[in-house]
């Protein structure tokens, strides 16, 4: 017989046991189902497991077809990114970003979908209140190891975080590797089309510098991503007030007129002397 915990003894009924209210999304004060409360709910696959802290980071990847999953995966990311916007002139949503991240992996062949999992979360956790141990129980030990490589400590500054991207790129995972690849390409492909508001032409040179050299360290993890990213030092410019200037000032060959036709559409349609638009402008 189970003898009575000490608080029940006495005429005093012991007070009823209380579930410790599950953190509110606080951020938001909005219910979601991605609030760990709602999310069994929201999942079918969830939905036939036991509660979340009865389950204990089990998660339900193996039992669940593949295109659901990544949907859920996409839906998560995209609400935990939903209040935040690129650096751009258009303010892009953020999610854009690791949408495109997972699709460039995707479309050059990279099937696992724990990496392309990992790619649209690879933001979670640096840049929103997601934690590891919350990817651990909706997406499983795997993908978040992943997420984790490719988080910053957000309590470095800029230049200690781009030293510490630096020093760790060849001890990480190749998938995490492959993320990182994907990652710094959309970041370069953006600024060469429109570089981050107030960014200046020696500000977007420090980055390539900067990731090329990331890149070129996790090059071996996925070819066609790394000869995709040389073709862009080699070839990426920006135009400021008319003038272009490289934007890997080390391995970039002269722009061609043809090659201006074709970055710039608006280029191609100018007379002599016409502005294409307000200065400065970027592409
Ligand atoms: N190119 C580009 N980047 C944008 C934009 N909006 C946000 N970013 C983010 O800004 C960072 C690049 O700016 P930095 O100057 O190097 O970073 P910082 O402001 O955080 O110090 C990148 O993240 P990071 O974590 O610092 O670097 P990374 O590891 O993701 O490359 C990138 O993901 C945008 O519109 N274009």
């Amino acid at each position: 017989m189970n003898t009575p915990p000490p608080e029940s003894s006495g005429s005093t009924p012991a007070p009823a046991p209380t579930r410790a209210a599950a953190p509110s999304p606080s951020y938001l004060g909005l219910h979601h189902p991605h609030h760990d409360d709602d999310i069994r709910l929201h999942s079918p696959a969830l939905r036939q497991s036991p509660p979340l802290d009865e389950r204990q980071h089990e998660c339900p990847q193996g039992h669940e077809p593949p295109l659901a999953l990544m949907l859920r995966t996409v839906d998560f990311a995209a609400y935990k990114h939903r209040c935040q916007r690129r650096k751009d002139l258009d303010q892009t949503p953020y999610i854009n970003h690791t949408i495109a991240v997972a699709e460039l992996l995707s479309s050059t062949g990279v099937t696992d979908i724990r990496v392309l999992q990992a790619a649209v979360l690879h933001d979670t956790v640096e840049d929103t209140h997601t934690t590891i141990d919350e990817v651990i129980r909706v997406f499983g030990p795997e993908v978040a190891a992943i997420v984790e490589e490719c988080t910053d400590d957000t309590t470095l500054s800029g230049l200690e975080r781009k030293a510490e991207q630096l020093r760790t790129a060849p001890l990480k995972s190749k998938e995490a590797q492959q993320v990182k690849l994907a990652d710094k390409l959309h970041n370069l492909e953006s600024i060469s089309r429109s570089p981050p508001v107030g960014w200046t032409v020696r500000r977007v040179q420090a980055y390539f510098v900067w990731a090329k050299q990331v890149t070129d360290i996790c090059a071996p993890s996925h070819p066609p991503l790394a000869e995709r990213l040389q073709r862009l030092y080699e070839t990426a410019h920006t135009r400021v007030n008319g003038e272009y200037f490289p934007c890997h000032p080390d391995v970039c060959g002269p722009l061609t007129d043809e090659e201006k036709k074709r970055v710039d559409p608006r280029f191609a349609l100018c007379a002599a002397g016409d502005k294409p638009c307000p200065s400065p402008i970027f592409f």
